[in-house]
């Protein structure tokens, strides 16, 4: 069986909002608080985060901190690599979405042959550039630099030399070139987007699961037709940001959104999909207890994780049963 390996990532440089960096360390208390040996059963490793240089001055309007963000996400993409090698799942706790990016380049390059999935369960597209983005926050463009995309045709801005260096490197990490194919990308309750993300989505018919689509279908139903979708898929990863759960289970992020899913959708949703043993990565992002009260979100987000780290365990029990 598969080992679980925890990695820890605390690094929040790609938010707008301060406090997600504490993501991690909110649902270990909220483990504590329920009782949950969840902590001990798994090994863990925690990758170096730059947050001290938030101190410091920006010099990048159009993707704020991207510099220290490459060198946070280069950790992160050897880390992924690494456990992988060691034939270990890796379990990412994330501090913001930004760090996503580092994740797929650390599969990539562990398995840069075989052809990616990514299932992104999010309020948000994250598909921006800095040459389209609004607020030049990072963790609106994980999902651009893996499908190597820049969106000139929407450009809005005129970043940097500098700044177009960095996001040069950040798209080669893990291999050169795309990490993914937009056909390969499916979109699970995206409410909140910005133009220039809305023209790629039609661009390159990106499959958004909306959620009236979700409650009509219900949840099984959509877990099936995503799977279904990327069956030329070898690989798959799936990305939870928290603010895919509806604004009131989720004040303690950075970024709520109204009409989002349920705690329970959101456990029998990332349940199903790591049931299928195709998916070698799974990762949970944006908690920000300094934007909760009483920890509300990393309670919810902390049953969804260990509702999600059975589905893996269980599947990975099955497998070696038939072998
Ligand atoms: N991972 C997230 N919470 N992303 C929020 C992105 C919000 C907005 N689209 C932006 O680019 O600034
Ligand atoms: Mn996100």
């Amino acid at each position: 069986m598969k080992k679980v390996k925890l990695i820890e990532v605390r690094s929040e440089l790609g938010a707008g909002t301060r406090g997600a960096s504490m993501g991690v360390d909110a649902l270990q208390v909220a483990c504590w608080d329920k009782g949950s040996d969840y902590f001990k059963r798994f090994n863990s490793v925690s990758v170096p985060d730059l947050n001290y240089t938030l101190f410091d001055k920006d010099l990048f309007p159009h993707a704020h901190r991207i510099d220290s963000i490459l060198t946070v996400q280069k950790n992160i993409a050897n880390t992924v690599e690494q456990t992988i090698a060691m034939d270990m799942f890796p379990l990412v706790l994330s501090g913001d979405h930004s760090n996503a990016h580092g994740t797929i380049a650390g599969i990539k390059a562990a398995y840069p042959d075989k052809t990616l999935g990514v299932i992104w369960i999010d309020a948000h597209a994250d598909i921006h550039s800095p040459y389209t983005s609004p607020s030049g926050n990072v963790h609106g463009m994980p999902l651009a630099a893996a499908l190597n995309i820049d969106n000139l045709e929407r450009q809005i801005n005129e970043p940097e030399p500098e700044t177009i260096f960095f996001w040069n490197s950040l798209k080669k990490l893990g291999v050169d070139g795309p990490k993914l194919e937009p056909k390969h990308l499916v979109y699970m309750v995206v409410r909140d987007t910005e133009e220039p993300e809305d023209y790629l989505l039609n661009k390159y018919g990106i499959r958004n699961y909306s959620y009236a689509e979700l409650n009509a279908k219900g949840v099984a139903e959509v877990a099936a037709e995503a799977l279904e979708q990327l069956r030329e898929c070898d690989i798959i990863y799936v990305s939870f940001d928290v603010d895919s759960l509806d604004s009131k289970f989720s004040k303690g992020t950075g970024t709520p959104v109204e009409i989002g899913l349920t705690v329970e959708q959101a456990k029998e949703l990332n349940s199903l999909l790591l049931q299928d043993p195709r998916i070698v990565c799974y990762e949970m992002t944006e908690i920000n207890p300094t934007l909760d009260t009483e920890n509300t979100m990393a309670e919810n987000a902390f049953d969804i994780l260990e509702a999600a780290t059975e589905a893996i365990l269980h599947r990975e029990s099955k497998s070696t049963a038939i072998h």
